[in-house]
């Protein structure tokens, strides 16, 4: 959540001359609201539902750099569609986490008492989930989105002759 994967995954997209991707944009598109209100009005359980089919489809249907909410691989069908393929995880630390989101509300899981706490406790559940599903692991701290999408490049050998 807030570590870049939409930001990079564009400008991996571009580097690579390829098309771009990312299942919130596909999910608030076809539901015709926000990801805050639809967890606001469907809860949490809906929007994984519709996550998963959204991921789903993406994979079938496009070629390109795709990316994925921080939630998507907490589903086991998601991880497994998701095996084999070029995927980064792209981490960072709580104080950058602070210094990208400002831990807003246009990310509801975040929106709550103490976000620092909650978003230090989301990774720790989902830590071993995405060092599962990953190629590569990048870390974000201090390098700008280019600098990531570089590294991004690097670690999974794509873009090279
Ligand atoms: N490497 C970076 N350094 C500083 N800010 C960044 C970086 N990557 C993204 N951001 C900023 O952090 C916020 C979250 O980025 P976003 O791409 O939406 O993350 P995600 O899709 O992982 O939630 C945006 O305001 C974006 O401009
Ligand atoms: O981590 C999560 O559970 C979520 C991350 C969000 O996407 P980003 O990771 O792109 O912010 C979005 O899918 C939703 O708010 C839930
Ligand atoms: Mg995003």
């Amino acid at each position: 959540m807030g570590v870049g994967k939409s930001t990079v995954g564009e400008l991996l997209a571009q580097r690579l001359g390829a098309s771009y991707r990312d299942t919130d944009a596909d999910i608030i598109a076809a539901a015709g609201k926000e990801i805050s209100d639809i967890f606001l009005d469907e809860g949490e359980t809906h929007f994984r539902e519709l996550e998963r089919a959204a991921v789903r489809a993406a994979l079938a249907e496009h070629t390109g750099v795709l990316s994925l909410g921080g939630g998507a691989i907490l589903d086991a069908s998601t991880r497994e569609l998701l095996g084999g393929l070029p995927v980064a995880y792209l981490s960072m630390e709580v104080a950058e986490a602070v210094r990208r989101t400002g831990l807003n509300v246009a990310r509801p899981l975040l929106a709550v008492v103490n976000p620092r706490q909650q978003w230090k406790q989301l990774m720790e559940e989902r830590r071993h989930l995405y060092t599962e599903v990953a190629r590569a692991v990048v870390a974000t701290d201090g390098r700008t989105p280019d600098e990531v999408a570089d590294a991004v490049l690097d670690a999974l050998e794509l873009g090279k002759a």
